[in-house]
């Protein structure tokens, strides 16, 4: 394992506290790098970040700023735990700080708009000069705070970067797997964020555990097709950053995601649902982009179709329901074809 005596996590919202306060609590040097001053200035004296973790007792040792040349200096490991619509940009700022052979590991579970890339491709061009991985899975930041027995996976063919990963974050209510299907796992982490918007509907209109039962077996099953024509395992799929977390966030009142779906459920539109949870919901402009990626690539996506419509098109739910429940049915029993 590599040597590492200081290590940076950037982004204070919920999951970069978890993930910043887990690796302070295991002992080691790290700063939670957040763009507010006040912020940085209020969890440093109250030891908890009362605007996205309130009552999350913070580790005594964790440090914060808002100085990224300062935070980033000598940082052997960094943690990009900002929402994808800042990924580039926080990426780009911290790339004269950043010497070779750095590790830097994506939090962030979303596509960027335009160019369909993933985060850590986001690294690779931005930072050429690190080694890059991502860590995803059924990680309730929330949950985390509890110390509720959680894990997650880190995918990067660079063994020693997984062991390293793993030594930082492991801990009794910790555990990290892992994986070296760095695309599967990363894209795994932003389709089912779609889905969970699907199900929180679904749950705000009462509809049922059977409902929800063939929601989440046809998202994987959809999900895992779109990702393996990329070029992914669909193994990947029935594991904790697939399935896992597919499940925890389509069932979890706790997701985002979950949350907006379920404010749309209630009639409320996007605007004032996605105002109402106040917090990233990366499945929105997934949702956009993983329609148009679909149908240019000519793959079968009915349940990314479907939510487009309510969310975008305000088409009706129970049209859209009955569109997809009275589609044409094959009798091929293919992988995946359903
Ligand atoms: N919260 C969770 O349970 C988990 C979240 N994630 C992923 O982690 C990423 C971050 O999510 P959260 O921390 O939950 O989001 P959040 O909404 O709780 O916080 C986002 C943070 O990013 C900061 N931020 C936004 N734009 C910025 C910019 N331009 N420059 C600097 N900072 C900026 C905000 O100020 C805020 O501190 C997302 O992609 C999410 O999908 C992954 C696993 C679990
Ligand atoms: O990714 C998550 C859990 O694994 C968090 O989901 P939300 O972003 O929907 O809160």
């Amino acid at each position: 394992m590599a040597t590492v005596t200081k290590i940076a996590v950037l982004g204070g919202g919920s999951f970069g506290t978890a993930i910043a306060n887990m690796i302070s609590a295991n002992g080691h040097d790290v700063t939670l790098w957040m763009r507010d001053r006040d912020n940085v200035e209020q969890c440093a004296r109250l030891h908890e970040n009362v605007n996205y973790m309130p009552g999350y007792r913070l580790d005594d040792n964790l440090k914060f700023s808002s100085d990224l040349e300062q935070t980033l200096q000598s940082c052997q490991v960094v943690f990009f735990s900002v929402p994808s619509k800042a990924f580039r940009d926080i990426a780009h700022q911290a790339k004269p700080f950043l010497p070779p052979g750095t590790i830097a590991i994506s939090t962030a579970k979303g596509i960027e708009a335009n160019t369909f890339k993933l985060m850590s491709e986001i690294l690779e061009e931005e930072l050429p000069q690190v080694r890059v991985g991502v860590i995803s899975g059924p990680n309730l930041a929330k949950e985390i705070a509890k110390k509720a027995i959680t894990a997650t996976v880190i995918a990067s063919d660079d063994s020693e970067l997984c062991k390293t990963v793993q030594c930082l974050l492991g801990s009794r209510y910790f555990r990290v797997y892992a994986n070296r299907d760095r695309f599967g796992v990363e894209l795994a982490g932003a389709l089912k964020n779609i889905y969970a918007i699907a199900a929180g509907m679904a749950a705000a209109m009462h509809m049922g555990q059977n409902t929800i039962s063939v929601l989440i077996t046809r998202s994987l099953a959809e999900m895992s097709r779109f990702a393996a024509k990329l070029g992914a395992n669909p193994m990947t799929f029935l594991g904790l950053s697939g399935v896992g977390d597919l499940f925890v966030t389509c069932t979890s009142p706790l997701s985002r995601n979950f949350q907006v779906g379920y404010a749309l459920g209630e009639g409320l539109g996007l605007e004032a649902a996605v105002a109402k949870v106040g917090q990233v919901a990366e499945g929105i402009n997934t949702t956009r982009i993983i329609k148009e990626e679909a149908e240019q690539l000519g793959i079968y996506m009915p349940l990314v179709s479907a939510l487009y419509e309510t969310m975008f098109n305000q088409r009706p739910v129970s049209e859209v329901l009955s569109s997809l429940m009275l589609a044409e049915q094959s009798t091929d029993v293919e992988f995946f074809a359903e």
